[in-house]
């Protein structure tokens, strides 16, 4: 399949398809909450983690079944691959000989390409890359998905499906995948290092702790609805805060004397380089 696929595939939210997901510790759980909240049989679900007691905790909180990745594997037609992208060589040895032909492998670590995937994998093996992120703990979740050089429209619904639901989901070149990993999948990260230095600057200006953090998380929110509801350019939606000779601009010109702006910009080139640099181990 081309890479410049379609942003609109249509997928249907549930799925006789037996899954396999591997690798069940903060995104693996935040995909399978969403996934059975959605509708997913969790019979058709096992799970396989290499910490016992963390896959025990999601077999007995989803209802689920556990087994060690080349058992789950075995009866699979979809596989799902959410371990550290350290420990992804070492999985693909391991389910290499299990895998049904056919079985559809979508991967969600950082930094590991289709083409690390195809290699690892028998020939002929549909695989594609995924990069969600946390808020799908919470059905709000951001993901870009990319197919491999065997991946069909068939599998590219189930990968869509799989992540639609928690959250929304585009395609994209995987060429942007690194970009993607950067700006959304780290995303949430820039987001509460930027509310947990707010909060410190209501502390700072003497406001109690629980007040300094309602103020800043509804503002956040209220922000957040309103570029997602109004569709302004934030550019727009920010000098309408910015009173000439008010407060709103003096708060910013520090911030640009500090050069805020460049430092994401220096930060998000360096998540993306990083990524980049994960496959390589
Ligand atoms: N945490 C995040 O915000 C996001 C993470 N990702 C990607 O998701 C993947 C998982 O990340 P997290 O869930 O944060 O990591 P995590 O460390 O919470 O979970 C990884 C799980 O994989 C298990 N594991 C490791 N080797 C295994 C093996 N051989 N077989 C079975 N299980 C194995 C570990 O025991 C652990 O429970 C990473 O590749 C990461 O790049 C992608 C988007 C966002
Ligand atoms: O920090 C990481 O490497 C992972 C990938 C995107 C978010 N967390």
């Amino acid at each position: 399949m081309s890479e410049n696929v379609s942003e609109n595939v249509s997928v249907n939210a549930t799925s006789s398809r037996r899954l396999a997901l591997l690798g069940v510790g903060v995104m693996g759980e935040a995909l399978l909450s969403g996934l059975l909240r959605s509708g997913q049989d969790a019979a058709q679900v096992v799970v396989g983690d290499r910490y016992e007691a963390r896959a025990q905790h999601i077999v007995e909180t989803y209802g689920v079944t556990v087994a060690l990745p080349a058992e789950a594997v075995a009866g699979a037609d979809t596989v799902v691959l959410a371990v550290k992208p350290q420990d992804m060589g070492s999985l693909l040895e391991e389910i290499h000989d299990a895998l049904r032909p056919g079985a559809f492998v979508v991967s969600i670590a950082a930094g590991i390409t289709t083409a690390y995937l195809e290699a690892r994998l028998p020939e002929g093996t549909p695989v594609a890359r995924a990069m969600p992120n946390t808020p799908a703990l919470v059905d709000q979740g951001m993901a870009a998905v990319s197919p491999g050089t065997h991946c069909g429209t068939d599998d590219l619904a189930e990968a869509m499906r799989l992540l639609e639901g928690c959250g929304k989901v585009v395609t994209v070149p995987e060429k942007h995948q690194d970009a993607v990993t950067a700006i959304s999948g780290s995303g949430p990260a820039y987001i509460f290092y930027v509310v947990e230095a707010m909060v410190e600057a209501g502390v700072l200006l003497g406001l109690p702790r629980v007040t300094s953090t309602e103020l800043v998380v509804q503002t956040l929110f209220g922000a957040a609805t309103m570029l997602k509801e109004t569709g302004e350019h934030p550019t727009v939606l920010r000098e309408q805060v910015s009173s000439p000779g008010g407060t709103t601009m003096s708060a910013l010109r520090q911030l640009d004397d500090h050069k805020v702006r460049a430092a994401f910009l220096t930060a998000m080139e360096a998540a993306a380089q990083r990524s980049a640099e994960l496959a390589q181990g």
